[in-house]
């Protein structure tokens, strides 16, 4: 038992039409600096995970995404909190991203996501994307 504080987190792997990933490099400042990541963040007061992961998007990257397949939900205790991360593949909709909220944007080979330093609840996500033999169709919404 512990008395952290839990948060529910929407994360977006967005894929383009190359089947890149787009991983964003968290500010110098606050949790998790420096860390590289899927772009997302905390659930809203009675938002379902699209709902915060479109809105979530919007606001640190800019860009009008449609949400996909449910790849996973990690819940992990770090030292300071304890977390689900809600994982959805994505595809965007319109919009170019910026840095609006990051540090750094990348797109990236799913092989590559090996080379960059992400928190640990990141690293049974990276695992499974790799896994997969394609990422074709994965941002279709789950039917
Ligand atoms: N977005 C995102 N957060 C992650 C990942 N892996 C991971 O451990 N986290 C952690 C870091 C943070 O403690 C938390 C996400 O919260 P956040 O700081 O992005 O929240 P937010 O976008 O709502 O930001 P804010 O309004 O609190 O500034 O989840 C990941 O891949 N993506
Ligand atoms: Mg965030």
């Amino acid at each position: 038992m512990s008395n952290l504080p839990y948060l529910r987190i929407g994360t977006a792997v967005i894929v383009n039409d190359e089947g890149l990933i787009l991983i964003d490099k968290r500010r110098n400042k606050g949790t998790m600096a420096n860390k590289w990541e899927f772009p997302g963040g905390k659930f809203e007061d009675g938002e379902n995970a699209q709902e915060c992961i479109v809105r979530e998007i919007k606001e640190e990257l800019g860009i009008d995404i449609r949400v996909g397949k449910h790849l996973m939900n990690v819940r992990h205790d770090y030292p300071h909190v304890s977390l689900t991360l809600m994982v959805y593949y994505a595809h965007i909709l319109s919009g170019e991203p910026k840095t609006l909220e990051c540090a750094e944007i990348r797109w990236v080979k799913p092989e590559q996501l090996s080379d960059f330093d992400f928190p640990d609840a990141n690293y049974q996500i990276i695992e499974k994307i790799q896994a997969q033999k394609t990422l074709n169709n994965c941002y279709s919404p789950n039917t």
